[in-house]
């Protein structure tokens, strides 16, 4: 792991990535011309293949060990009355993770996905962002750096999920100073009118009492532990050329932080899925991503996107398992 001790370390980081292997893609394009199809009638799934086989280096590749990580985090905005539930539900959360009961553990399962959760000082919320920056330097990249240590390097893709009361109220005030704009914050769990308020007035204030504007500076006055860690995650796996499917509204945000340090750096990743957190679809259209699913899900915990290993998993193997038109025998159009 290189060093993740300050923010310039994790610019040095972010500033070394690879990029796709453009050998590996164009023998995916070639084999993809081959198959025994009409040009484009598998639609999203053919340039799927191609994105996964490109980031793989391989022109022909297989989906084995696909990993979920949940990171879960406390924070201290909650004071504010952001949330219908109480904070103690985020480590209730992980007791019911762990103990196989939520969705995320059904949908895990269901993909054949490896599923780690990783609870980050849940009994030490993160400080009230309306007041001043929500952590410390050190904070911000102790949880970087927790994400980037969760994953597994033999995994060959990755889904990030969270869990975090209030945190649809960070993930707004982040897109808020990233993207500017108002209307960014939602019903999350299911807030009433006067919740909502309380939303809007809470990011308003976070944006006054914090002025940075760089994505990993937003990351650490806005943004919470568990942001930080997919954050880490994500760049952990462009790092070892893993592809990374992105869950909701949380965790495009956090996706945001790195995209505003540089706009490629999501180019291994793709959009699960589109939450019914409204704001969601105006992060992945910034980010220039099309959802693969939309459900009307906005649950978080990696759900949407665990389901949307299942869509990969169809991609790869047509691609990777169809005969082409001369092995076939089947005339060329
Ligand atoms: O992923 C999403 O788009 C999403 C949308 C709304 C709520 N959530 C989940 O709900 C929690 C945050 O909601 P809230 O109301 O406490 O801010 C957190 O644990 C998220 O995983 C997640
Ligand atoms: C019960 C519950 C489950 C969740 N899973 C992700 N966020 C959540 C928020 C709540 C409140």
């Amino acid at each position: 792991m290189p060093d993740l001790s300050t923010l310039a370390d994790i610019r040095t980081a972010l500033a070394q990535m690879p990029g796709p292997d453009a050998t590996a893609q164009a023998a995916a394009q070639d084999r993809n011309g081959q198959l025994t199809k009409p040009p484009g009638a598998l639609g999203r799934l053919e340039d799927l293949a191609i994105w996964y086989g490109a980031w793989r280096g391989d022109g022909r590749p297989r989906l084995t060990k696909p990993q979920v990580v949940i990171f879960a985090g406390n924070h201290g905005v909650a004071a504010q009355g952001v949330s219908a539930f109480p904070s103690e539900v985020t480590a209730q959360m992980v007791a019911n993770f762990r103990a196989g009961g939520a969705a995320i553990n059904q949908l895990s399962e269901l993909a054949g996905a490896r599923l780690d959760v990783h609870a980050l000082d849940l009994e030490t919320p993160t400080a009230d962002f309306t007041q001043g920056p929500a952590m410390s330097e050190a904070e911000v990249c102790a949880a970087f750096a927790a994400g980037w240590e969760a994953v597994d390097p033999s995994t060959d893709l990755l889904v990030t999920g969270e869990m975090g009361i209030a945190n649809t109220t960070s993930a707004a005030a982040v897109a808020a100073a990233l993207l500017g704009g108002d209307a960014w914050v939602g019903r999350g769990t299911g807030v009433d009118d006067g919740g909502l308020a309380r939303k809007a007035a809470a990011v308003s204030a976070g944006l006054a009492a914090n002025t940075e504007r760089s994505g990993l500076g937003v990351l650490q006055a806005l943004g919470g532990r568990e942001l930080a860690a997919m954050a880490g995650a994500i760049a952990c796996a462009r790092a070892q050329r893993i592809p990374v499917i992105l869950d909701g509204f949380i965790c495009s945000a956090a996706a945001l932080c790195l995209w505003a340090e540089d706009p490629q750096a999501l180019d291994h990743c793709v959009a699960g899925h589109l939450s019914a957190e409204g704001a969601h679809g105006r992060i992945l259209e910034a980010l220039g991503k099309e959802p693969l699913l939309s459900l009307g899900l906005r649950l978080g915990e990696g759900s949407g996107a665990a389901l949307a290993i299942q869509v990969l998993r169809g991609a790869l193997a047509c691609h990777s398992g169809m005969a082409t038109f001369a092995e076939a025998g089947v005339t060329d159009g």
